[in-house]
């Protein structure tokens, strides 16, 4: 009979086609197959999404637009400089002449509605239908993640729209990545995995990721801890991965997985091509209280966190420090 600890060792990222959720003639099939995939690696490559190709190379066009504009230009949307405010546009490693391990730029941005994390955009008149285009495609995942959630909720054998109530004010952050193009020989010297995003696990409830055609994302293996295997791009196939609060809102039964970006296997003449991808953060609204939910732990399976509520915000990284969960993952 197979176990657990053997369903573990031979996940690979599952592919699941969406389709028979959206149209709703399989449900629960799909979202058995989801949680399957969610328990075993956190990931999945979802087919038939249902956003058309053409929406998703719309947007890495827009993507690509705004970063080739001169640094002088994309400065005018700047990052708040604290750092708490994760919106508009931020550089790592690109502000000295010599790129600097991990370089990388990105622009963020959220939901319109927010008042205390306001978007941060070009001067009006500047690269005009940009922000239209971020927050039109903003919609659209937000469509998504309302559905893989709907899934993920009737693989756990809850009311399909169970995790609804905690996703309604959008408090989603969706960052446009680029990585440069770039000498191999920097990345080398990095050692075991030459980065462009060191390991981490998401925070929230759901993650998208777009990526584009230039491979480098790479998951670890649960079955043995510290090893990663690349999760290479499939055309027309989204990922989804669960994040840290999902982990603990089903007392760990669904993964959030540690991965990372390494410079793509075999690049050519010593360059590593540059790279765009575009995850899309779904997280539960800042007034949820994440408590293990029912049918995810009992006598035998005690709760494995205390319940934590999302506010206030900024002061979640501070609290990590201590808590047990974030303990564990830092082994
Ligand atoms: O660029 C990628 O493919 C991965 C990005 C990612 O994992 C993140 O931003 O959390
Ligand atoms: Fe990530």
């Amino acid at each position: 009979m197979s176990t657990p600890e053997d369903a573990l060792k031979n996940a690979e990222i599952s592919k699941i086609d969406f389709a028979a959720f959206l149209d709703g003639s399989d449900k629960q099939a799909v979202a058995d197959k989801i949680l399957a995939s969610f328990k075993t690696t956190g990931f999945v490559y979802l087919l038939n999404h249902g956003i058309h190709p053409e929406q998703v190379a719309k947007m890495f066009k827009v993507s690509k637009d705004f970063f080739a504009q001169s640094m002088d230009v994309k400065k005018l949307a700047p990052r708040p400089p604290s750092g708490s405010h994760h919106r508009g546009y931020s550089t790592l490693g690109l502000d000295n002449t010599e790129l600097a391990f991990g370089a990388n730029e990105r622009f963020d941005c959220g939901s319109e509605g927010e008042n205390d994390m306001v978007n941060i955009w070009l001067p009006d008149g500047m690269l005009p239908g940009f922000r239209e285009s971020c927050m039109d495609f903003f919609a659209v995942c937000h469509e998504v993640t309302l559905n893989v959630l709907k899934a993920l909720a009737l693989g756990l054998g809850l009311d399909e729209n169970y995790f609804d109530q905690y996703h309604t004010a959008k408090d989603n952050t969706m960052p446009l990545l680029y990585y440069p193009r770039w000498n191999l020989a920097h990345f080398v010297a990095q050692g075991e995995c030459p980065g462009r995003m060191p390991a981490h696990s998401d925070f929230g409830s759901v993650t998208l990721l777009f990526q584009d055609e230039v491979a480098g994302l790479e998951v670890e293996d649960l079955a043995v801890p510290g090893s990663f295997r690349p999760v290479p791009p499939i055309p027309g196939a989204l990922i989804v991965n669960t994040g840290d609060l999902m982990a603990r809102w089903t007392n760990n039964m669904i993964k959030s997985t540690y991965h990372r970006v390494c410079a793509p296997p075999g690049s050519p003449n010593g360059m590593v091509p540059e790279r765009y991808s575009i995850p899309y953060f779904c997280c539960p609204d800042f007034d949820t209280i994440v408590d293990c939910i029912p049918g995810t732990w009992d006598v035998e399976r005690p709760k494995k966190y205390k319940p934590i509520s999302l506010e206030p915000r900024y002061k979640l990284y501070s609290f990590f420090d201590e808590d047990p969960f974030y303990l564990a993952k830092a082994g």
